[in-house]
């Protein structure tokens, strides 16, 4: 029994990573990720320059999950450009997923032709949906304005590159997504990231500073969206845009889940921050036990297979 995969025609040798923004921030916590039993890692989401981020406290673990508003806290593109490219040297067979966005869609297109023009020969993830940076939108609620962004892209971006989305919540708004990310040749759509805006209150007062407490929510409070939305662009997608799943994974179940409603790769954030790198080990064995259970040799046996009544 095999947890490996497969992304832009590049091998895993086990379909569970990380989160983008979780044990991601430098080459200290990406280095745990690499030396763990993940497939691969993401690194924190990269702006064109370094950014501080929110004021603190801007996350918070409750019983169910979490909430944050970190800000887009990272050490600029090039820091972890230069990470990825060292990694080719000491790890030349792996490939790693390089998360970034611009603060503008000229820093985005700035960003993107620097990879286009480095030796960087991983996956690009392109953040759409960054919940947590005051007056501005998460892309990806305008579809408009995330068509002209892909179509520009895709005019002189080669590489293999996805895009990590927000939840959405209409089926309406599933196909309308669906049509515009058809047009391109992407290499994978990430559903989801955090709930956008929710609020924790301890008492009679909300846990983290920013935005009055408000901030994107992730874990056991986002499976049920999460997995509707890894299923949706399942049924929508053209096969070639395969679906990565994150939101609500907490143990191998959660992760057959996603698998089963189309998923090609799981990511881990919420449980990654509460539990450590061993959470990788953890539900990985999880999962192969419950492979082993039904008899399925592979993911592929089971992707995408979610049974209607
Ligand atoms: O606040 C953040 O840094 C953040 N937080 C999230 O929950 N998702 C994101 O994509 C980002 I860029």
């Amino acid at each position: 029994t095999s947890t490996k995969t497969k992304i832009a025609n590049f091998e895993f040798d086990n379909c569970i990573m990380n989160a983008a923004g979780v044990l991601c921030y430098d080459k200290d916590e990406l280095a745990k990720i690499l030396n763990s039993a993940a497939g691969t890692f993401v690194t924190k989401t990269a702006t064109l320059e370094p950014r501080e981020g929110n004021p603190e406290p801007r996350y918070h673990d409750t019983r169910l999950g979490s909430i944050n508003s970190m800000g887009l806290p990272n050490l600029g593109f090039d820091y972890y450009l230069d990470y990825l490219l060292e990694l080719k040297k000491t790890h030349p067979k792996r490939t790693f997923f390089f998360s970034l966005v611009g603060m503008s869609q000229n820093d985005t297109h700035t960003l993107l032709r620097k990879v286009q023009e480095s030796n960087f020969d991983g996956i690009t993830e392109l953040n759409l949906s960054c919940p947590n940076v005051p007056g501005k939108p998460q892309i990806a609620y305008d579809l408009e304005t995330t068509e002209k962004l892909l179509t520009d892209i895709f005019s002189y971006f080669k590489k293999p590159l996805g895009i990590k989305l927000p939840p959405y919540f209409d089926l309406v708004h599933f196909d309308q997504a669906a049509a515009v990310f058809n047009k391109f040749p992407l290499s994978f759509v990430n559903c989801v990231n955090s709930i956008g805006n929710g609020i924790i209150i301890e008492d009679e007062k909300v846990v983290i500073k920013p935005k009055n407490g408000f901030g994107g929510i992730g874990g056991e409070y986002v499976k049920p969206t999460a997995l509707a939305n890894v299923h949706a662009f399942y049924q929508r997608l053209k096969p070639s845009i395969q679906i990565i799943g994150t939101g609500g994974i907490l143990s191998g179940r959660d992760a057959f889940e996603h698998i089963l409603c189309g998923a090609s790769m799981v990511q881990i954030g919420t449980t990654l921050h509460k539990e450590g790198v061993s959470a990788f080990s953890r539900i990985t064995s999880e999962l192969k036990e419950i492979m082993e259970k039904k008899g399925y040799k592979s993911i592929e046996e089971f992707k995408g297979k979610l049974k209607y009544l």
